[in-house]
């Protein structure tokens, strides 16, 4: 277990911007966990899509890794041999952490924890990406490039994890998951102040989008195939699959 998040408890004077820095990498676990409904869930069904999707000798990215949780999850569930898997993320705190976490189990495939910026990193040979909750923290103008950048790198019959946190174009139903998201990290212990000052701190950093967003832009980035394979209040995951070939 990680130690308890009660980075917000207290008021802050000046609430900068978001950073995944020391302090987030320490809580993670217990943030992520208490913070995002589904997200245990959606790591361990990641290691099942893994199960289905990688093939042997390709190639496995996880990129905005941060901890490795769905590294460790995919590794678990790999079946087919001569495997990697390249974690990749641009928080040194957070790298240095997830090298230790994946380091601490033994198994077949190999992991590459990497401290890059994802949109610098080359895909080539892959089975199976994933984008768990990542692309809502690239600039919107970079987000189209990057999936670009995954679909020319999967193998025919490969696929997208893409898991993030959802607008909504209907205000009735995006304020109805608004709010149970609220009462969801209530429920899990957060104060309203905790909400609050966090919620001010991702303002400028985490640029939702709506699911007919996503669908959009995964297929101008050349996914014919996509949707919606899981959803809690205004959290989800997409799936999105390159056809074979012909
Ligand atoms: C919400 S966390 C991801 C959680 C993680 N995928 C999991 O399943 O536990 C977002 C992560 O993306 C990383 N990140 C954000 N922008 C990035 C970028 N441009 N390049 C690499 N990593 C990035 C952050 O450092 C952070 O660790
Ligand atoms: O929207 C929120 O309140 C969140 O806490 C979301 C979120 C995320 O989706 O990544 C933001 C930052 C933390 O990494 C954990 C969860």
């Amino acid at each position: 277990m990680s130690d308890r998040d009660t980075l917000f408890s207290a008021p802050i004077a000046q609430l900068g911007d978001w950073t995944f820095d020391e302090r987030v990498a320490e809580v993670f676990p217990d943030m992520i966990q208490r913070s995002v409904p589904g997200y245990s869930n959606i790591i361990s069904m990641i290691g099942m899509l893994a199960g289905r999707f990688v093939s042997a000798g390709s190639q496995v990215y996880d990129l905005g890794c941060s901890l490795g949780a769905a590294t460790l999850s995919v590794r678990r569930n790999i079946q087919a041999e001569g495997c990697r898997i390249i974690a990749v993320d641009n928080s040194p705190a957070m790298v240095e952490r997830c090298r230790r976490h994946i380091d601490a189990f033994r198994a077949q495939t190999p992991v590459e924890v990497r401290e890059a910026d994802i949109r610098e990193v080359t895909i080539e040979n892959a089975s199976l990406v994933v984008l768990n909750f990542t692309l809502q923290f690239l600039q919107p103008d970079d987000r189209l490039a990057l999936l670009k950048k995954v679909y020319a790198g999967l193998n025919p019959g490969g696929a997208l994890v893409l898991s993030e946190k959802f607008s909504f174009a209907d205000q009735t139903v995006g304020e109805l998951l608004f709010d149970m998201h609220h009462d969801f990290k209530r429920a899990n212990g957060y104060s309203e102040l905790e909400i609050s000052q966090k919620r001010s701190m991702l303002e400028n950093v985490m640029l939702t989008d709506s699911v007919d967003d996503h669908k959009a832009r995964l297929a101008s980035a050349g996914f014919h195939h996509a949707g919606v394979w899981f959803q809690c209040f205004n959290f989800g995951s997409l799936v999105a699959v390159k056809e074979n070939a012909k």
